[in-house]
């Protein structure tokens, strides 16, 4: 792991007591890992300006004004099969021919009862299992049928998504730099990543990442990247692009996994990220100040995906919801330890807002006890399972758009940012409000 400094930061203001030259607060920090991801990024950047010099000398060049923000959200779900919570269970059994398995119908039905669920969207529907019936066996090869399908609908579903927030955006498509997709639903190569910029017309120099296997985490991680990316290359407008599709895991009841059954749905969420200068009217929603990734030690076996002939196989233990709710707050104290140093001691996370990923509710539920969160302090994290269910990957971009329309003009300064999946993996983003961000500017420009 290197460190580089790559300051100075607009927004992260000095410790009373420290001095000035302390590089920790007046300094953005860049975390590289040991593929020098933006390095390499920033080097092909001023190759192709036939600009010969070495990636230390171009550094002071490359980055961008400030800290990356969240400048446009849109999100996407399937509008053909839209099923109540209360009828999944029956719908389910009916069309996988399984009421004779009473036990187990018994047993979803309770499951589905506490997830805090209403409805959910899918892409697949009963015209596609009446053509796959293979689909409700784990032990038929089905794998390739339904990587075909979601070979169009993945990209199409994220279109949609990137659509609505490239309009909220107002500049042209064509001015997105990066694209970073994360999916577990689709594995053709070209894959996701290049059919979406085809759709949507971005550049042919559009810089692309695909993310996959992240599961829930995909999202957070998406972000994360994006954040690097776009503070380390001047003028960079990134996409973050996150959609899953339940038809991959999909199976009848007897192939078990009932929790992922009542859990799980369809969605994309788009974000795009910049730092500054912002242009042509950006608006940013969220600053992303500083970003962790933890790994809960020893818990690889409570969460997983293995990719199967017979489809994507799920695996979430009984233990999450503790697992989660014990090592959040450490996490989270060493994230913003980055921003407020010792200070983060004097923090109350009640004072601040809350994008958590919904994982399920007695996640949520965790983490407001051990956190000592008011009740509506996830009151976006829980509409979000409560309309939509767990889409993964997606499900932080609708937590971060629920959270904006819901909030408006009244969120407080400072917010975090959780998102969680296979490893136990973790991430945390702090994150600060633009509203606060001008009120603070103009105390700045008033006390100058
Ligand atoms: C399943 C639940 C809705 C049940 O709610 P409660 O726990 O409050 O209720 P409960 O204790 O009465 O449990 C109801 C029944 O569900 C069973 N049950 C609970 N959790 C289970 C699990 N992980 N695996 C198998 N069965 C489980 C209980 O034994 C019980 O069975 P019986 O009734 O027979 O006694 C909830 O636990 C939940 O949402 N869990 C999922 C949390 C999770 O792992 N999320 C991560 C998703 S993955 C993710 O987000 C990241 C990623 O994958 O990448």
């Amino acid at each position: 792991m290197h460190v580089l400094l790559l300051g100075p930061s607009t927004n992260i203001k000095p410790q009373p007591d420290e001095p000035l030259e302390a590089p920790n607060r007046s300094l953005t920090f860049f975390l590289l890992d040991s593929s020098n991801t933006h390095v390499n990024t920033c080097s092909s950047i001023c190759m192709a300006k036939g600009n010969g010099t070495t990636p230390d000398n171009r550094q002071g060049v490359q980055h961008a004004e400030g800290t990356a923000a969240v400048l446009a959200i849109g999100t996407a779900n399937p509008s053909g099969v839209i099923v109540p919570q209360e009828q999944f269970t029956d719908e389910f059994f009916r069309v996988s021919n399984s009421d004779h398995l009473t036990h187990l119908k018994e047993k979803l039905q309770r499951i589905c009862n506490k997830t805090g669920i209403e409805k959910r969207h899918f892409h697949l529907n009963e015209e596609m299992l009446r053509d796959h019936p293979e689909f409700l066996d784990r032990e038929l090869p089905s794998l390739d049928a339904r990587i075909e399908i979601v070979a169009t609908a993945v990209p199409k579903l994220a279109e949609s998504a990137a659509r609505k927030a490239i309009a909220e955006w107002g500049r042209p498509a064509t001015d997105i730099t990066h694209l970073v997709f994360s999916t577990y639903s689709s594995w053709h190569a070209p894959s996701a990543d290049l059919q979406l910029a085809s759709l949507l017309g971005l550049r042919p120099t559009v810089s692309r990442t695909i993310l996959s296997l992240h599961g829930c985490y995909g999202g957070g991680r998406a972000l994360q990247l994006a954040k690097e990316l776009a503070e380390n290359n001047h003028g960079a407008r990134v996409m973050v692009a996150c959609c899953e599709m339940t038809l991959v895991c999909f199976a009848g009841p007897d192939g078990g996994n009932l929790v992922g059954h009542a859990l799980f749905g369809d969605g994309a969420g788009v974000a795009i990220i910049g730092a500054g200068p912002f242009a042509g009217g950006e608006c940013p929603l969220f600053e992303m100040v500083a970003a962790t990734q933890t790994t809960i030690p020893k818990t690889e076996y409570a969460l997983g995906m293995q990719v199967t002939g017979g489809g994507v196989d799920f695996h979430l233990a009984i233990q999450v919801p503790t697992l989660l709710g014990q090592n959040i707050e450490q996490c989270l104290v060493d994230t913003f330890r980055l921003v407020f140093g010792d200070d983060v001691d004097n923090l109350t996370w009640n004072d601040m807002f809350w994008a958590v990923h919904p994982g399920g509710r007695p996640i949520l539920d965790n983490i407001e006890t051990v956190l000592k969160l008011d009740p509506g302090k996830l009151a976006a994290s829980r509409n979000v399972l409560r309309e939509y269910g767990n889409m993964s990957g997606a499900t932080i971009v609708f937590v971060l758009d629920d959270l904006r329309r819901r909030c408006k003009d009244q969120l407080p300064e400072w917010g975090a940012l959780l998102a969680f999946g296979p490893g136990i993996t973790i991430e945390t983003i702090v994150l600060r409000s633009p509203r606060s961000l001008s009120e603070q500017n103009i105390e700045d420009i008033k006390s100058d």
